[in-house]
């Protein structure tokens, strides 16, 4: 098999950069949602980058995704990046859902509201060390109030038991794995309910064996590279680059790309300084979703208003999905512009706390029907 069969595909090909120059907006999939002065580059148009080059330039264009998708370097650049015309601009494109608080409960119109929940930089804030994610007990009875309001899904990136042991909620829903794990919740409904609610899909389980040689093969390889910490997720696996030293970012590259050569029915996708190994199948959070609300038998209602919030790029395929539905929306977690299919922002966990808290708070005002 050829390096080029096995599609590399890097989540932060929309990922935005802002320029202080003019911005070439035809260079942007998505004119609606990208306010000027954001670059957007096609995914399409990266695979090609990244297929045609040879190898060398391939791992080079890998390193510079890398840098453009770390906050640190957006942070220390902010004023180079972009203006504070800018800035605004995408304010304006994507208001704060705190400020619009009573215009999205108007819209919502009466709806079923359902929530969806990213874990890492949503609920818990981005640290060093994954398995230290804690989310803190605030949010943990914050986030148990909406499922008694609202039903509550967690959609992450993780396996359902690791995300579980984070949030220790059985009342709620859960879709792991990038959404290739979804399983009901086994709390907090009434046992028929929850027999018929006993959900368990898991589109990619063919997939399992394979993870789980090359997660044992990430592992070995990268080890000689100090910081780098592969994950197991079941469905997919992680290797995290958040501490290995920049100088030493093209060498796990060429490690991670060399294993990964050997299984063509893999994809390689980038998130916040982490790689995403996946199964090669037309499944993301965003299918979640909607597979989600089918069960919940809302999939052809009008009268369903679903509420995501993500911080990644993952979680664009649920925003997008929502705006290819026309129902509720998304809200991305950022505390910089970027490229979008969220129509809200919040700036970081806390804000999304304080979200949740005013959801409830509405919740429990609204008359009983
Ligand atoms: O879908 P998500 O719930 O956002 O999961 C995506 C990745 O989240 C975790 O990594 C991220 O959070 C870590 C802890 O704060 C941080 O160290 C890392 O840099 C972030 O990328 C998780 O460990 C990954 O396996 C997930 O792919």
């Amino acid at each position: 098999m050829s390096a080029s069969q096995n599609v590399v595909v890097s989540e932060t090909t929309r990922s935005s950069i802002i320029t202080s120059s003019n911005n070439n907006s035809s260079s942007s999939p998505k004119p609606s949602t990208a306010p000027p002065g954001l670059i957007s580059i096609s995914k399409k148009k990266l695979l090609k980058n990244l297929d045609v080059i040879n190898g060398g330039q391939r791992i080079n264009a890998w390193v510079d995704s890398m840098r453009a998708s770390s906050p640190t370097h957006l942070k220390s650049l902010p004023s180079s990046i972009y203006s504070q015309q800018q800035l605004n601009s995408w304010i304006m494109h994507h208001p704060s859902a705190l400020d619009m608080f009573e215009q999205i409960m108007e819209a919502s119109g009466g709806k079923q509201i359902v929530m969806f929940l990213d874990y890492d930089g949503t609920l818990s804030p981005i640290v060093d060390d994954p398995d230290r994610a804690f989310m803190s007990s605030k949010m943990r009875r914050t986030v148990k109030k909406l499922a008694k309001c609202f039903p509550t899904a967690i959609v992450t990136g993780r396996c359902i038991d690791k995300v579980y042991n984070f949030v220790k909620l059985a009342e709620l829903y859960y879709a792991g794995s990038h959404g290739m794990d979804i399983k009901g919740p086994s709390k907090g409904v009434s046992r028929q309910k929850r027999l018929k609610q006993s959900l368990l899909y898991q589109p990619a389980s063919d997939y399992l064996p394979m993870i789980d040689e090359v997660y044992r093969k990430l592992l070995e390889t990268t080890k000689s590279t100090p910081g780098a910490k592969v994950e197991n997720h079941k469905f997919c696996a992680s290797v995290h680059f958040r501490c290995v030293d920049e100088k030493k970012w093209s060498e796990l590259v060429q490690q991670v790309r060399s294993v990964l050569q050997e299984y063509p029915t893999l994809k390689l996708t980038q998130g916040r300084k982490v790689f995403e190994i996946r199964p090669m199948i037309e499944w993301d959070k965003g299918k979640a979703l909607e597979f989600l609300l089918e069960s919940l038998g809302l999939g052809n209602s009008n009268d369903v208003f679903p509420v995501y919030i993500g911080d990644d790029r993952t979680d664009e395929d649920a925003f997008k999905m929502l705006r290819d539905r026309g129902e509720g929306f998304g809200i991305l977690v950022s505390k910089f512009p970027k490229d979008t299919d969220a129509s809200y922002s919040l700036h970081d966990p806390s804000q999304v706390m304080d979200f949740l808290r005013r959801l409830v708070e509405w919740k429990q005002m609204q008359p009983k029907m």
